[in-house]
């Protein structure tokens, strides 16, 4: 998946950027807007100019009428909002979900531009959304429903103009769909449309993995630059999915010693290291949860209680706003690898960085997903098809000289890094802009 859920502190109506954070514990995108004030401030950006990008380029809505399994007509509110394509075609997931709302789709449609520019990757930013309780549906209602709004979205999307991903409950499957109803309607294969597709139509290896890897390699780097010894760093990772699990097996067989690990049902904790095999194999067997693993020298925790754990390296994976101004003064990690989305809040991250605590951030830790995306799109429209070895490689070196470029713009002005992703994202973008638009004097 590209991104998943956030919050937002802007009113109905209400440009990005307009709403600077009131609040201790602004998430996800209203931390975005206020980074990107910020960061502005930090360039010397004008005023008008960060008006301009505060407001995306184009927002669709759709009404996708669906046959149900029962002959009746349902109709379902679809989204896809394009924020900016100054550096290359949109590009951001469709997330199903029923309060999936326009205000939410513009402000991760932003962060998309953002994210894209700090791992330089040709994207701009954009996210769809449909209002849908994806559970409720029948496979057929799900595919008819997919189907449906990507014919009404068609004018707008293109291998060189949006190209869709997975999101919040939207998957592999569904993005065949994408690819086989954009390919019917269009009269020829075009797999470049969307990414994240099965590797049966076009998707590439290494995707399910990407963004686990990707903050793997960024934590990695920040070692080798801090100068800790990989053998003696204890990790905890919170969220046991597609990043945490990714995330903690590399890191894991890089010899870090991970700890704990955690799911929606509690932590498991073991001083030492875990063993994460043995973890695998008894989620595989019982079909279920962290919450009865059970082995020598095991504790059960809270997930709160994993937040707080005497580690060196946390790597909060699972959801948002988990680390508050209210319980980041127990954190005792010495640094903080964002692989969720906005897993801390704008309160917190200013308790831990006053504490000294180096906090990765998101928009870099967690884009390993759309690099691949990215290696997906050109392999399509190149013909070519890469062999995991080569995806990983190109991966690494983009995220760890993503990883080089914020710690680089940190120091030149003495910032976070946080706040050094923005800037170097906002310097790509705006930077982008001018030269296409440049007077002829700017030539010489
Ligand atoms: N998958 C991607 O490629 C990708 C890319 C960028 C960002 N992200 C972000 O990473 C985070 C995790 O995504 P994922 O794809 O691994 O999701 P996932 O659904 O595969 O896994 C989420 C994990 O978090 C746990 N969890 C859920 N609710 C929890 C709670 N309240 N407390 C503690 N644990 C909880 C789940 O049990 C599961 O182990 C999200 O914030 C997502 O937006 C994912």
């Amino acid at each position: 998946m590209d991104e998943k859920v956030g919050v937002t502190t802007r009113s109905a109506g209400q440009p990005l950027g307009v709403g600077q954070p009131q609040t201790e514990d602004v998430g996800l995108v209203g931390l975005a807007d206020f980074m990107v004030q910020r960061a502005a401030g930090v360039l010397g950006v004008p005023s008008d100019f960060v008006a301009r990008l505060s407001v995306p380029d184009r927002e669709v809505t759709v009404h996708v009428p669906v046959r149900m399994d029962n002959g009746r007509w349902r109709v379902f509110k679809g989204y896809r909002v394009q924020h900016c394509n100054a550096r290359g075609p949109y590009k951001g997931g469709i997330r199903y979900h029923p309060e999936v709302g326009i205000e939410e789709v513009r402000g991760l449609a932003a962060l998309m531009t953002w994210k894209c520019a700090v791992v330089d990757v040709p994207f701009g930013g954009a996210k769809g959304g449909v209002e849908v309780d994806a559970t409720e549906l029948s496979q057929g209602e799900l595919e008819r429903l997919t189907r449906g709004y990507t014919l009404l979205m068609l004018p707008n999307w293109g291998p060189q103009t949006d190209i869709p991903a997975p999101d919040v409950n939207t998957n592999e499957q569904i993005m065949a769909w994408i690819m086989d109803t954009a390919s019917s309607a269009l009269g020829r294969p075009v797999p470049a449309i969307v990414t994240g597709k099965p590797v049966a139509v076009g998707g590439t290896v290494g995707r399910r993995e990407a963004t686990g890897r990707g903050v793997a390699i960024v934590t990695m780097r920040m070692l080798e630059r801090l100068g800790w010894r990989p053998s003696s760093t204890r990790l905890a990772v919170q969220g046991f999915g597609n990043v945490g699990r990714w995330a903690a097996r590399i890191l894991a067989d890089a010899g870090l010693k991970v700890e704990a690990i955690s799911d929606i049902s509690g932590a498991v904790y073991r001083p030492g290291g875990l063993d994460l095999d043995d973890v695998e194999r008894h989620l595989r067997e019982s079909g279920g949860l962290l919450a009865t693993y059970r082995a020598p020298g095991i504790q059960h925790l809270t997930n709160a209680e994993l937040l707080a754990l005497d580690v060196d390296v946390l790597i909060p994976a699972a959801i948002e706003n988990q680390i508050t101004s209210r319980n980041a003064s127990q954190v005792r990690a010495r640094m903080i690898v964002e692989g969720a989305n906005g897993p801390t809040t704008s309160g917190a991250h200013r308790v831990l960085l006053e504490r000294g605590v180096t906090v990765v951030p998101d928009i870099l830790a967690n884009a390993g997903g759309v690099v691949v995306s990215y290696f997906e799109w050109v392999q399509n429209l190149r013909g070519e098809v890469w062999g995991v070895g080569q995806v990983n490689e190109r991966l690494e070196q983009i995220m760890a000289r993503a990883m080089d470029d914020v710690c680089h713009t940190a120091e030149q002005y003495g910032i976070d890094l946080r706040l050094a992703a923005f800037v170097l994202a906002l310097h790509r973008v705006v930077e982008s802009l001018e030269r296409r638009r440049a007077p002829v004097e700017a030539m010489a």
